[in-house]
This record gives structure tokens, sequence and C-alpha cells, in this order.
């Protein structure tokens, strides 16, 4: 019987708390427990309060991590719930992601207003969106858009869309999903044109290592083919050293035993890319992600790197 509800941190956005809502429920349902056994404990971040500028200027993916992981040592938290695309590489000390939830549509999705695709747009229309991947892809598509920064909740950047700001925007199918926004979503990008960042669409879950009793009770609702194709994601991405500043796109794909990876970086304009594709046993999930990174880095070259950053 337990003492304590298990405390769930998370970020303050709607998206964030469905998340942590998505994870109680599951927790509640495979534990039969009532949902006072959970507490959700909201924690503003960094990422949240900048909006002016591109988060790969304000410091990068550990501005929406950093006050969850200082409330868990803390003990105010047991558990932080994340989007693992917005997870470093490299944890803190004496932190872990214990568990991954089954994971969402992997694709982004376009919001269309003057067109229902990219490819339907005028000529030099304008996108809006502040993600160097997806802006490079879009450049790539479709060299005579104008792309223009974007940034904000989806809220926000459906405002714009209303006030003529931009004539489309990307967004992940899988966040525009939980949000029960899927009815705003015009087109879905193919994954081999427009691949998604690495761990989109996948629900993490980050624990202090050796809490055995916090342990168990996660390892009731991982999903192992999620954290497979993550370890695979994320060596991918680690290889590369996940700057922020080089668009990286990877994604892996399970079927039994097997695993298929499909990684790419390419120049903020969409005119250079590498690309490294492997497929494996899913027990090797790490070292194929990591060849297919020091590959596409090796390809490229030191300057590939240095003419961006
Ligand atoms: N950086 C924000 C962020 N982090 C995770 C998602 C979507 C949900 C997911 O990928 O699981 C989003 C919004 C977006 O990219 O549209």
């Amino acid at each position: 019987m337990q003492t304590r509800a298990l405390r769930i941190g998370t970020r303050g956005s709607l998206l964030a708390l469905a998340q942590a809502h998505e994870t109680r429920a599951r927790l509640m349902a495979t534990h039969v427990l009532p949902e006072e056994a959970f507490e959700i404990v909201t924690i503003s971040t960094s990422g949240d309060r900048i909006q002016d500028r591109p988060l790969s200027m304000a410091g990068g993916k550990g501005l929406f991590t950093k006050e969850l992981e200082e409330a868990m040592y803390a003990g105010e938290i047991d558990i932080a719930v994340h989007s693992s695309k917005d997870m470093p590489t490299q944890l803190p000390d004496g932190l872990e992601l214990s568990a991954f939830l089954p994971r969402e549509d992997p694709r982004d999705a376009f919001i269309g207003r003057a067109a229902p695709t990219i490819m339907d747009l005028p000529e030099g229309g304008v996108v809006g969106s502040s993600s160097l991947r997806r802006q490079a892809l879009i450049r790539r598509m479709r060299p005579d858009l104008d792309v223009v920064m974007f940034r904000g909740n989806v809220q926000t950047r459906l405002r714009k869309l209303d006030e003529g700001v931009a004539q489309g925007t990307i967004l992940a199918n899988a966040g525009l999903r939980r949000l029960g926004l899927e009815n705003v979503i015009t087109d879905l990008m193919p994954l081999d044109a427009f691949p998604p960042a690495p761990g989109q669409g996948a629900i993490c879950i980050e624990s202090r290592i050796g809490d055995t009793a916090v342990a168990t009770m996660l390892s009731a609702i991982d999903h192992r083919p999620t954290g497979q194709a993550l370890a695979c994601e994320r060596a991918f991405l680690a290889a590369l050293d996940g700057s922020c500043r080089t668009p990286i796109a990877g994604y892996a794909e399970i079927d039994g035993d097997r695993l298929s990876f499909s990684g790419l970086i390419l120049t903020p304009d969409g005119t250079l890319w590498h690309e490294a594709m492997a497929e494996g046993r899913v027990a090797d999930a790490a070292d194929i992600g990591r060849n297919a990174g020091d590959e596409v880095r090796a390809r490229a070259g030191t300057r590939f790197f240095e003419g961006w950053s």
C-alpha cells in the first residue's frame, strides 16, 4: 500500500499537461490505483518563458528540462514527463530515462491556409517555423518559399495564421493529436522527404537512478519498442554531438527484432545534405544509431558543421 502520492513533474504548457495526464492515466490503469495516488506538479521552465528568439540561440534543449531536473534533485517531484524530442542526449548525473510511452505518429503535420499542402502554396508564399530542421526541409522542398520565425504554443501559431502572418506552418502530428487539434491539419509530411526530429512523437519519463520503487512502478508502463527506437535515434544525435545549430532528423522503425534507421543532416538553407540508412538487430539499436551518426559526420566533413555554427 502506497502511503504518499507519486508526484509527477511537468511543464505548464497544454501539451506538457496532456502528456502528464496520459502518463498518470497509464499508471492508474496498469497498477489499478485511484487518481489520488498521483499528484501532478507543474513547474515553469526557461524554455517556456523565452519567447523572443529561437531556442537554438537561447541555450538549446536543456531549457525545457533544467528546472524539472532541479525539482527532482530537491525531492519536490518523483518523476518528470517530457517530450523525448526536447531531451538533451546527456542527462545530468543521477538521472535516467526510465520509461517510454508507446510512440504516436512521428510525422510532421502541415497546417495550410492558402493551400492544403506545401507543394500547393503559391510561388514565394510564407511558411512560419522556428525549428532549424523544419526550415531546412521546407527550403529543400520549396526553395522559393519565405520561411519566417514562428514561436510560441500551438494556439499562438494558429492565431498568427488567422492574422495572415504566414500561409502555413508545420507542427508535430503527435502534439496536435494530444491537444485534440488534429482537425486543423491539412496534410501530413512524408517520412522520407520530411523526416522527423529524433524522438518526435514519443513521451519519456525521467527519474532518479536508484529510486527502485519508482523504477518498478514505471517498468509496468514502459513500451520496449519505443525505447529501442529512441536508443537508436538518441545515439545518432549524440554522435553528431547534438549541435543545436545543425538541422538533424532521424527515425528508427522497429519490426519484431529488426530495426531500420534513417538519419539526415542538412544545411539550414536546405541546399546540402548527408543521409545514412542502416538496418540491424534491435539489440544493437544504439550501435546502429552511433555508426550512422559517425558515417554522416565523416561524409559531411568538419566544414559542413563549422560553416553554420
Ligand atoms: N519543441 C516543442 C515540442 N516538443 C514536442 C512536440 C510535439 C510532441 C512530440 O514530438 O512528442 C513539440 C511541438 C512541435 O514540435 O510541434
